[in-house]
């Protein structure tokens, strides 16, 4: 896929990219926050090739706990693991945009500012009387 991309060695999807992996042939899925070529696994799942595809191209979190996995299926992940989740960009795009934009720092300034001179007319006055 086009908008892959890499940082200290990890491989990053994101949760569009995962849904286009949803054949039997080619099949991704996620699973806190990690991601899974589990495409050779489907006709080797335990609890069968199903429950596997209707996860596929989704994140199976929730139906990967609601069984009940036991640590050897835990630790069986690991060999399918190709990535993890880019945290969608939306989020972290939102936050650039809340603390770049000068009205975040315009505001208290101002206030901070108007306390100041509050202040400082507060004590001419007490000076003066
Ligand atoms: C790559 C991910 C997965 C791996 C490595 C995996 C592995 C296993 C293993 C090793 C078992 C045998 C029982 C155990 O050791 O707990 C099992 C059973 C089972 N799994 Fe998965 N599983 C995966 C994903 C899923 C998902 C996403 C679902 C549900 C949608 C699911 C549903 C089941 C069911 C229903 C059983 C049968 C439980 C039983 O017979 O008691 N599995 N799985």
């Amino acid at each position: 896929g086009g908008d892959k991309r890499r940082k200290d060695g990890v491989t990053f999807y994101t949760l569009e990219e995962v849904k286009q992996h949803n054949t039997s042939t080619d099949s991704w899925l996620v699973i806190h926050d990690r991601v899974y070529d589990i495409s050779s696994f489907l006709e080797e799942h335990p609890g069968g090739e199903e429950v596997l595809l209707e996860q596929a191209g989704a994140d199976a979190t929730e139906s990967f706990e609601d069984v009940g996995h036991s640590l050897d299926a835990r630790e069986m992940l690991q060999q399918y693991l190709i990535g993890e989740l880019h945290m969608p960009a939306t989020v972290i795009d939102s936050w650039f945009l809340l603390i770049s934009s000068w009205t975040t720092w315009l505001i208290p300034a101002l206030a901070v500012a108007a306390i100041g001179l509050m202040y400082r007319y507060y004590l001419v006055e007490q000076k003066s009387s």
